[in-house]
């Protein structure tokens, strides 16, 4: 029976809930996937480090209060994150990212996906910094180690639409995507439609775990634009850079602006496109839309997500899903190793 070993880097919503899902689940992945799950590293800055190479308690992990230094109270914990140590000698086979997303420069993300690549580790990450400012230099590090690069919760959180779009609509001759990429801010609209104000709709999809640290990237769809190089880069072989792609958010739309919409029949939408011109130029934005009621993505409210892709063959093929979600993004995280597994048993 193979057994991953796992170091979690960042250890906030997303891989604490990966750490349940391991206390709850391992027994059953071993006959349902084929592996299972050891967690021998854990890192966060804000709660501390612990390393245990026989493997920690995924369930006493999961339990841990959110305070300061808390992995200090497990066995051989430290109230410091040292996350070079953890990342580079806890005996992992995977680095499970989970940091912050940086909009700017990726870091310090991107270095710590750097050191577990070149170690020769594995590296399953939700993080959209990386691999939107640093995708291609990482993918290249990750295939000269020979070890595997995943990046599915990046974008639309548990809902399978990088590797789906990658793999099954191969061939297609996609030429773009729109779609609705933001949990937080398409929760925001529809709280507010609703009768909520804005700030409290952000306060809640803050205490759901939908939101970045800092919501502004939600709001002004600066999160919305990473996705988009990444979706872009990935699916239209663009050469993107986030400078590209011209950004607005929803922070400017008003209770009014949003009832007068639903009197119109129409619903305001955050919305992510790119599209691959005949001279292979690929143009992209990200901004408020309104949409009319009989438009494929106007049903889509609360946290959830949707992609159209536009095809040569098919039309359009849309896809709908979690976008956001502690439990649905530690899915992701699973389905990345379970891809990174069948690949290894291929080999
Ligand atoms: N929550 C969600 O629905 C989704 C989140 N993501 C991405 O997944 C990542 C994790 O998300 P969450 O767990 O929700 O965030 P979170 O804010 O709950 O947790 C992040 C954790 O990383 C730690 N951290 C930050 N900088 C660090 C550093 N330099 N060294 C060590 N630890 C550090 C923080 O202390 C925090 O505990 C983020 O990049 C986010 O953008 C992606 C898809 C969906
Ligand atoms: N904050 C993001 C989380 C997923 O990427 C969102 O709300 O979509």
């Amino acid at each position: 029976m193979t057994e991953y070993k796992l170091a979690l880097v960042g250890f906030g919503g997303v891989n604490r809930a990966l750490a349940q899902l391991i206390a709850e689940r391992n027994e059953s992945w071993k006959s349902e996937l084929g592996f299972t799950l050891k967690i021998v590293g854990v890192t966060d800055l804000f709660l501390g480090s612990v390393i245990r190479r026989e493997g920690l308690d995924a369930g006493l992990l999961a339990s841990l209060p959110a305070v300061k230094g808390a992995l200090a109270q497990v066995p051989g914990g430290d109230g410091e994150a040292f996350n070079e140590s953890v990342i580079k000698h806890c005996g992992a086979d995977i680095v499970v990212e989970a940091t912050f997303t940086n909009p700017v420069d990726g870091e310090p993300a991107t270095s710590f996906c750097r050191w577990a690549l070149e170690g020769g580790k594995h590296v399953v990450t939700t993080n959209k910094g990386p691999i939107a400012l640093h995708g291609a230099e990482l993918k290249e590090l990750a295939r000269r180690n020979n070890v595997a690069f995943e990046y599915e919760g990046s974008v639309m959180s548990g809902t399978p639409v990088i590797r789906l779009a990658k793999q099954s609509l191969a061939g297609s001759s996609m030429v773009g995507f729109e779609g609705i990429l933001n949990g937080t801010s398409n929760f925001v609209l529809t709280r507010m439609e609703g009768g909520l104000g804005f700030a409290e709709a952000v306060s809640e999809a803050q205490a759901q775990g939908y939101a970045e640290a800092d919501p502004t990237a939600d709001v002004e769809g600066h999160d919305v634009r990473l996705k988009v190089v990444i979706l872009a880069n990935e699916l239209l072989d663009a050469k993107l850079t986030v400078s590209d792609v011209s950004c607005s958010g929803i922070s400017s739309l008003s209770l009014d602006d949003i009832e007068s919409a639903r009197r119109d029949g129409a619903r305001w939408k955050l919305i992510g496109a790119a599209t691959r011109h005949a001279d292979g130029s690929v143009s992209a934005s990200v901004g408020p839309r309104l949409l009319n009621n009989d438009h494929p993505l106007a049903g889509i409210s609360g946290a959830t997500n949707a992609v159209s892709f536009t095809t040569g063959l098919l039309g359009a093929v849309t896809v709908s899903g979690p976008g956001a979600g502690r439990t649905e993004t530690a899915f992701a995280l699973l389905s990345d190793i379970i891809n990174l597994h069948q690949s290894v048993a291929h080999n």
